[in-house]
């Protein structure tokens, strides 16, 4: 009878708890958007939230077509948190200029990643290392053109075998080990660039993030750090990146004085990250951070240049003109100068509109709000909630573009042609119609280098090669598929390509291009 009691009692303790949390949580102010994806019956409101999972790009359409297209935000939800969509270019405007103490992208960006258990708590939040690498890859761009020129073409050459017949490439994997390459060859330099055992592990370790990172935030938390450390691995990638770059840092640190200028260093990843990491940082740490760049920069890019290879093969009345253009623009400034990068218009129009339709990331411009606040179009964010733009839709807006299902590489040129306008509409710029880069004080640091790493190997790849989708098939591009945000190219339909004809050596040795005739 006690023990009966005294389980009562429990009970009651228990419930009443309960109860408070329940007021306590359906008294907190939601947001007003419209919730998108819910099919009628309570299973509907239950499966809705992993409709995300399954096809997150039929629901941000459903949203724009019910509410995005009117201006309207809406909501959709997630297995892990509700996100607000907003469409509206005023809305997008002022989301552009909030201050970071009402919404903010790092400490989204470290939940993105799962970085408490796939590098260390709050990485990204606290990201010194971000304002020193946008400042020197920014001014080290024409320095750093010879080497990304070499690495494309040597790891093109070295990664595929096409000859005079048509031949099947996954561009894919190609555009990944090219990537991965080029970005470590400005990152952490010879030998290390060409090391396979540390670039195969980058990679991997890269994608283990992502994979972990999408389990991690769907699980309870006591289920989190099992998940982390015996199913995803991720320690043995680490392992091996440690043992190929933490002698790096290490000797860096012994022979060089940190913070020292740059022009007496070696100016890499390596020493932008020690340049600003406090004193006595540990090995492993600096390692991460670098970790993170390769994060950040050899999936976006590599998944941005196959989509470029897809379209190039898929509308191939682009590959002569933007040919003539590039080798027009090499021989006029003498081969690969960032003044010869910035001659090539269509180019950059091409890969503009290859990522209007193909943007890496479906949505973009997360922010977490950190401080409760109501848009100016009435729509109320509570504190906690993350808000973005649906890119992905948006760049199929017909408000903002004419014909915006069609593909049109030259698009973005002809813009540029008309008065005013010169420097208007690159690759590299965002603005609140094209957001593939994000916008505003966080928008991504390495689109100058990665638009012009892409540039390099579109045009080494074009002016060597002729692209066509498998069989020969003419605008057919088979449509894209999505994991999670990510979009990408869809392999079921592949891609061959056949050495141009009268071409023995590469277009981006200077000297060699007047000898080519289309
Ligand atoms: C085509 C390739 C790339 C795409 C599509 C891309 C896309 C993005 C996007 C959408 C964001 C968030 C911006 C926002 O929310 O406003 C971002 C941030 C970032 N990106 Fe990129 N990126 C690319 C290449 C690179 C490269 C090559 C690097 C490094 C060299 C890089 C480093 C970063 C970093 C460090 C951030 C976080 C910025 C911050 O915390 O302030 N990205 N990127």
């Amino acid at each position: 009878m006690e023990l009966l009691k005294e389980n009562l009692k429990l009970l009651q303790a228990v419930s009443s708890i309960l109860f408070v949390l329940i007021i306590y949580c359906s008294s907190k102010k939601k947001s007003n958007a419209p919730l998108v994806g819910v099919e009628p019956g309570i299973l509907g409101y239950l499966k809705a939230p992993y409709r995300w999972k399954q096809d997150p790009m039929s629901l941000l359409k459903e949203g724009a077509e019910k509410y995005g297209k009117y201006g309207k935000a809406f909501r959709i939800t997630t297995p892990s948190r509700d996100m607000i969509v907003f469409s509206n270019q005023e809305v997008l405007e002022e989301l552009k200029t909030l201050p970071a103490s009402v919404a903010t992208f790092r400490p989204a960006g470290d939940t993105m990643i799962r970085s408490e258990y796939n590098f260390h708590e709050g990485i990204i939040q606290d990201a010194y290392h971000v304002d020193l690498m946008r400042k020197n890859m920014t001014e080290k761009l024409s320095s750093l053109l010879p080497d990304v020129v070499g690495e494309v073409t040597d790891a093109f050459e070295e990664l595929t075998d096409v000859k005079n017949e048509w031949t099947n490439v996954n561009v894919l994997d190609t555009s990944v080990g090219v990537i991965a390459r080029v970005t470590s060859r400005i990152f952490v330099g010879l030998p290390t660039c060409r090391n396979q055992e540390y670039l195969n592990h980058m990679i991997q370790f890269s994608l283990n993030v992502m994979k972990s990172a999408t389990v991690i935030d769907v699980l309870p938390w006591f289920l989190r750090w099992i998940v982390a450390s015996f199913f995803l691995k991720k320690k043995d990638s680490q392992d091996i990146i440690v043992k190929h770059v933490g002698g790096l840092f290490e000797t860096r640190q012994k022979t060089e004085m940190p913070h020292t200028s740059s022009a007496t260093t070696t100016s890499d990843a390596i020493q932008w990250i020690l340049d600003a990491a406090p004193p006595g940082t540990p090995t492993l740490k600096l390692v991460q951070r670098l970790m993170v760049f390769n994060f950040a920069s050899v999936h976006t890019s590599s998944i941005t240049l196959a989509h470029a290879l897809y379209d190039l093969a898929a509308n191939p009345e682009f590959q002569d003109p933007l040919c003539i253009e590039i080798e027009e623009g090499l021989r006029t400034e003498g081969g690969w100068t960032k003044q010869a990068l910035t001659k090539m218009k269509k180019l950059d129009s091409f890969l503009r509109e290859s990522s209007r339709m193909n943007g890496v990331n479906i949505v973009t411009v997360v922010r977490k709000v950190i401080t409760s606040h109501t848009f100016i179009d009435g729509t109320y964010a509570p504190k906690g909630v993350w808000v973005c733009a649906p890119a992905a839709t948006l760049h199929l807006s017909s408000e903002l573009y004419e014909n915006p299902e069609i593909f049109d590489g030259f698009r973005f040129y002809r813009m540029r042609q008309l008065e005013g306008n010169a420097h208007n509409y690159q690759m590299a710029s965002p603005s609140l119609g094209y957001l593939p880069f994000g916008i505003g004080k966080f928008a991504c640091p390495g689109r100058f280098f990665a638009t012009n790493e892409l540039k390099i190997a579109v045009a080494y790849i074009l002016c060597n090669y002729r692209l066509r989708l498998n069989g020969g098939v003419c605008g057919k591009k088979p449509p894209n598929l999505f994991s999670g945000i990510v979009c990408m190219p869809n392999p079921t339909v592949g891609i061959e390509l056949k050495k141009r004809e009268g071409r023995e050596k590469s277009v981006l040795f200077p000297g060699h291009v007047t000898s080519y005739s289309l």
